[in-house]
């Protein structure tokens, strides 16, 4: 099972490498601006579902959402560290 972690790195090579047909990589070509405007849809997406969905279907959301946090932090060079010293 994929963790945090886990997925930043899988993410991180992802951008390095730029690997054909790579989602993530599609995303951080479309930039800063369309990455926030997907950041935003997640979070309205997993606030729905935790008032109006399963617990489950909450999870996935929750899950794409940081999905989209971690491609907005390699949008902006941001490392695993820069976030959690505000933890
Ligand atoms: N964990 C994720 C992940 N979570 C969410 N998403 C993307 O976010 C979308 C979910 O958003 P929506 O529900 O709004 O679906 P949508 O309306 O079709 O989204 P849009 O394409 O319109 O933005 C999914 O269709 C994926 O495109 C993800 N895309 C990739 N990953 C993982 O990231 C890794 C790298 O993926 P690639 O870059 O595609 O190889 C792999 O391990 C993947 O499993």
């Amino acid at each position: 099972m994929k963790s945090f972690e886990s997925l930043f790195a899988e993410l991180s090579e992802k951008a390095a490498a730029r690997p054909e047909g790579s989602d993530t990589v599609a995303r951080l070509d479309a930039g800063v601006h369309a990455i926030g405007k997907k950041v935003v849809e997640e979070a309205a997406e997993v606030w729905m579902a935790a008032e109006y969905e399963s617990d489950d279907a909450c999870a996935e959301e929750i899950s794409q959402l940081l999905y989209h946090l971690q491609v907005l932090m390699l949008a902006k060079g941001l490392s695993l560290q820069d976030v959690y010293r505000h933890l």
